[in-house]
């Protein structure tokens, strides 16, 4: 009876690997962002689930690049410090003191632990952020506020940049080295200044600038929800249009605009697919991009 189950469970393993075939070939080779949001890093068994998966990807052939935010852990900190944290449409309003704060828990505490933990998976990573030299450019980005009269105006948050420019070729060749990228969001500006910007943002950047096959956001969330507050309404699919219609009701809001803008203006740009997907259920990722079921909404236009 027991050999029985174990040859059955032996039978189902094997018809996983099975399925898991046609995506290993179709993404050989290929660029896949994996943006893991701050908020489903809740604790050391999710981060090992996520790295692990993306040790995975590596070795059977992908190019994942990992950017990370960390937006929890920083306003913890500051808050440790006595500064309220303060957003705009999911932007942090960062002063030099919280820019600072910034730089430490994004580069030296939570890449540092990635770059660490992948390595002792026997992967090789490197934070692309060595010493302060960064393949990211960035300038100021002020936030457009609609007036009650319909104009706009400019407002500054502070030291918040937007992507403008990478080294594709530094990207590029750390993907074809055993290497997986662990990228921090934040970027240097050509007037000198370091800018702190939204991790969601960036990962659609390099999606679009290397032409990545996939985007992947790891989140707290099974996805998109589309009536407020209610667990039921999570859609597997969502058209740009409707995301539009969503927003303008702010039943997207937060920390999901700028990942729902990623989405858009990635998939606009030629990614393939673009998916946010609950990082915190064990393996989502490899569940994702491995199986022919998928988890999580995916944005189309
Ligand atoms: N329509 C929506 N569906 C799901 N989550 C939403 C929606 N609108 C706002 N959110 C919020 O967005 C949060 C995810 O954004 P954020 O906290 O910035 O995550 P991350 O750290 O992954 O970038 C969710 O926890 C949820 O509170
Ligand atoms: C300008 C800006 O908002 N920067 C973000 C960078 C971190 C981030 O984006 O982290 P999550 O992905 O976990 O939200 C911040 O300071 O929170």
């Amino acid at each position: 009876m027991n050999d029985q189950i174990s040859m059955e469970t032996a039978i189902q393993k094997a018809g996983i690997l099975l399925e898991a075939l046609p995506y290993i070939k179709r993404f050989k080779d290929k660029i896949v962002i994996i943006k893991f949001g701050g908020s489903a890093m809740s604790d050391d068994k999710v981060l090992t689930n996520v790295l692990q998966d993306t040790v995975f990807m590596k070795t059977v052939g992908m190019m994942p690049i990992l950017v990370h935010g960390g937006g929890p852990h920083i306003s913890r900190e500051m808050e440790r410090r006595g500064l309220r944290p303060k957003f705009v449409d999911g932007h942090r309003i960062t002063d030099r003191e919280t820019l600072e704060i910034a730089k430490t828990v994004l580069v030296d505490q939570i890449g540092a632990s990635m770059v660490k933990k992948i390595s002792e998976m026997g992967n090789d990573a490197v934070c692309v952020w060595e010493d302060g030299y960064c393949p990211i450019t960035a300038e100021k980005h002020y936030i457009e506020v609609k007036e009650d009269d319909g104009t706009t105006n400019q407002l500054d948050i502070g030291y918040v940049g937007k992507v403008t420019s990478i080294i594709r070729e530094r990207f590029l060749s750390l993907c074809s080295e055993c290497t997986i990228p662990i990228v921090p969001p934040l970027a240097k500006g050509n007037d000198g200044e370091i800018y702190n910007i939204n991790a969601d943002s960036v990962a659609a950047f390099l999606a679009k600038a290397l032409g990545a096959e996939k985007l992947v956001f790891l989140s707290n969330t099974h996805g998109i929800m589309t009536r407020p507050n209610d667990e039921t309404s999570f859609v597997s699919t969502l058209h740009e249009d409707e995301a539009h219609s969503l927003i303008d009701k702010k039943i997207i809001n937060g920390g999901m605009l700028p990942k729902v803008f990623a989405c858009i203006a990635a998939v606009k740009a030629g990614v393939k697919k673009a998916h946010i997907i609950n990082g915190q259920i064990p393996h989502a990722l490899l569940l994702e991009i491995f199986t022919d079921k998928g988890v999580g909404t995916q944005i189309i236009v």
